[in-house]
């Protein structure tokens, strides 16, 4: 019998899953009871991911929420649009904690759901239940709660590097213009011809213009920051890497303020959120940086010429934007050190 908290994952065979499962192994207080599979039940999980040998030897188990909730306390659904919807309610009905990593219970609005992800929405009375998990915004709202909805990558990125600006009134926020790159790992690990090698390799591309199923999550969290309605232009592209997100983010300044007064701002903002570091004058992020570990970084160019703001906000979309997060979650949700399990230095170089 183990004292620790006992975690199911769905979507275990997902890049979203197995970054879970990663992180966990080395969770203090958590272990994992359940690697869940919807094609794959009986299969070990090696099978599919022979990095796992001596760490995870198993067979993946069925999707069965009854199931889940014998082996389980809490459950991370990391799938696809329109399967949590559907999922998550019978699994809090079980009485379990639900972590959802997809972009099923983010938008309270249901016809901005429908009309973003082309998918029915989930109930209403569940949609309600979720608690939005910024943590770094909505800190409060995470502690102690049982369902949680895990933002977006691109959104994670974004709305960090913007919200401390906006709430202090020192962008328009008329003027936010969003430029996000992502690594291929954050479209998942299905094969798609976007995605395979020699679409990718030497190749740089934008998509989804004006039609990527983050700008309503953006502008949900960007209009609570700036107390008014926010409309903004986010354009996102894939990169020939494997991991990572750079969000650079334009807007004009109001009050004359120089890079040195948002340094001071973000940093009063963060303060005693370890996984945000602001980056001194003149100094700018890379992904690298952040790579495999839950750190944003945020570095600021004022250019006086233009009057505008230049924030460089990175992540890994793998754990800032997915499984990292959710386990932030997850520790806030429990009353423990937001930081456990999550404590390691990004790989170098
Ligand atoms: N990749 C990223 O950087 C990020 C991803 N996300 C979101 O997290 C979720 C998971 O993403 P990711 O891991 O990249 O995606 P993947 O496509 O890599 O994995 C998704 C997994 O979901 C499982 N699945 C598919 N259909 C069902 C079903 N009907 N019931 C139960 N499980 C199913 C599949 O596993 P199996 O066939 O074994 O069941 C699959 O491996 C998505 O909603 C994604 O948008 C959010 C932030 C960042
Ligand atoms: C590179 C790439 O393709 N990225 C994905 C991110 C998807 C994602 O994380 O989707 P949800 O947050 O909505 O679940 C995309 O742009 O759609």
């Amino acid at each position: 019998m183990t004292n620790k908290l006992r975690a199911a994952i769905v979507g275990s065979t997902g890049y979203g899953g197995v970054e879970l499962i990663r992180l966990l192994a080395s969770h203090p207080l958590v272990e994992v009871t359940s690697v869940i599979s919807s094609s794959s039940a009986g299969t070990p999980i090696t099978e599919g991911y022979p990095h796992l040998t001596n760490i995870r030897t198993e067979l993946l188990d069925d999707v069965n929420p009854q199931e889940i909730r014998e082996k389980a306390d809490v459950v991370f659904t990391a799938t696809p649009a329109g399967i949590a919807s559907k999922l998550a309610p019978q699994l809090l009905d079980a009485g379990l904690k639900v972590i959802d990593l997809s972009g099923d219970f983010r938008l309270q609005d249901t016809a901005l759901y429908e009309e973003w992800y082309k998918k029915e929405p989930a109930d209403k009375a569940y949609l309600e239940q979720a608690v939005y998990g910024m943590s770094e915004v909505y800190g409060d709202k995470v502690r102690g709660a049982s369902f949680i909805s895990n933002p977006g990558c691109y959104v994670t990125a974004t709305v960090l590097g913007l919200v401390p600006a906006l709430q202090a009134g020192w962008i328009d926020p008329s003027s936010i213009i969003i430029d996000a790159k992502s690594g291929v790992s954050g479209a998942g690990r299905g094969a798609s011809l976007g995605t395979h090698y020699s679409e990718l390799n030497e190749n740089f591309k934008a998509y989804k213009l004006n039609k990527h199923q983050h700008i309503p999550e953006i502008e949900m969290v960007l209009s609570d920051a700036a107390g008014r309605e926010v409309v903004t232009t986010f354009t996102t592209h894939l990169v020939p890497m494997t991991r990572g997100i750079m969000s650079t983010m334009y807007a004009t300044v109001q009050g004359g303020r120089k890079a040195a007064d948002f340094i001071d701002l973000y940093r009063s903002y963060y303060e005693g959120r370890p996984f945000v570091r602001v980056r001194g004058e003149g100094k700018w992020p890379m992904t690298k940086e952040v790579w495999g570990s839950n750190y944003c970084d945020i570095g600021f160019a004022v250019d006086e010429r233009t009057g505008r703001v230049t924030v460089i906000s990175v992540i890994d979309n793998l754990v800032k934007g997915a499984a990292g997060q959710a386990i932030q979650n997850l520790n806030l949700m429990m009353g423990w050190d937001e930081t456990l399990g999550l404590q390691f230095v990004p790989v170098y170089p």
